[in-house]
């Protein structure tokens, strides 16, 4: 373990040139890049932002999706965004959740890296002051559930869709962050029935217990729902917003910041262990039969 922990804090400080781990790791650099992985729409009149993954085919959440949407989140939280509504440009799937691929056959250094940038631009997304709405239009496995349960709010769009943290079914285990986002919303006896079977729900069964709080028919729906939500703020100062938000939101936001590191190195250690790696082999071989 200590072995790990100096090695991904060496390979962390070269990737980012920091001298104090983990928090000089939340700011990223952003490079232009000439065809964005995430759009950003800002209605002039609401000032609300509508931020659009767009990384075909399934949205997976790898190094450079993770790092631009951490610059997305920081830019709107200067420009003093009203509201981000977080959405996906393809019609049936949100976000396929993390790339297997940054996991399956990766060096321990490269999964550093990932799993240090996913950590951030997660606390990023979950603790903005900004209110956040996800417009669910797709598919939302694993870590596409995760970046739904971050928003203070959930539109989805049913019925065929589904939503769930279904990591044993590839037998890896969704970390403790991951756990309390899902406790937050549907408290501990759904959590554990859910997690321990890597279920996935259907629209109806997550609005039934609270893994989203409205149905709807079709993504306009869903992002007018999704105004509407962030319209109730108009009249509350934003202060008191904020500060509520993180009281609300301390378990999650403690955990992150006082087990960083020891969140990484548990991570490296069981997605690096032979079993994980079997199942994400079978995982992957499963799906590549799927779409052929
Ligand atoms: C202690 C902590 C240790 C570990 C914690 C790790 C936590 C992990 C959390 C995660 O997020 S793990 C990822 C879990 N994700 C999934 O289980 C979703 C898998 N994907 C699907 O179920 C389906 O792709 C879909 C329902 C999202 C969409 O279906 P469909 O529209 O039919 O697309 P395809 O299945 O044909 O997929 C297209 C293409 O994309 C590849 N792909 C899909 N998901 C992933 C993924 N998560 N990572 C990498 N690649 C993915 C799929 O293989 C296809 O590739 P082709 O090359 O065959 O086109």
């Amino acid at each position: 373990m200590a072995g790990i922990y100096r090695s991904t804090r060496y390979v962390l400080q070269n990737a980012f040139g920091s001298r104090s781990l983990p928090g000089a790791v939340r700011f990223y650099s952003q490079k232009p890049d000439p065809a964005p992985l995430i759009n950003v729409d800002v209605d002039s009149k609401t000032g609300v932002a509508t931020v659009t993954m767009n990384s075909p085919p399934v949205n997976t959440l790898n190094t450079p999706f993770l790092n631009e949407m951490g610059g997305v989140i920081k830019e709107l939280e200067k420009n003093k965004t009203r509201g981000l509504i977080l959405t996906s440009s393809s019609n049936s799937v949100f976000s396929a959740g993390l790339d297997i691929m940054e996991m399956y056959k990766a060096p321990r250094d490269q999964m550093a890296v990932f799993w240090t940038t996913l950590q951030n631009t997660w606390l990023s997304l979950y603790r903005t002051g900004i209110p956040t709405v996800a417009a669910i239009n797709g598919h939302a496995p694993a870590g596409g559930c995760l970046l739904a349960l971050s928003c203070e709010y959930r539109v989805m769009v049913g019925p065929k869709f589904t939503i769930g943290l279904n990591e044993t079914q590839l037998g890896i285990v969704a970390p403790p962050w991951f756990l309390i986002c899902m406790r937050e919303a549907v408290g501990p006896r759904q959590t554990e029935l859910a997690l321990t079977s890597g279920k996935m729900f259907t629209a109806t069964e997550a609005l039934n217990i609270g893994l989203v709080d409205q149905l709807v028919s079709n993504k306009e729906e869903a992002l007018a729902e999704a105004h509407k939500f962030i319209a109730r703020f108009a009249k509350i100062p934003p202060l008191a917003r904020k500060l509520t938000k993180e009281f609300t939101r301390q378990e999650g936001i403690k955990y992150m910041e006082e087990k960083m590191l020891d969140d990484l190195e548990t991570f490296v250690d069981v997605a690096s262990s032979p079993s994980a790696q079997k199942g994400m082999e079978m995982y992957l071989e499963a799906l590549k039969k799927k779409s052929t």
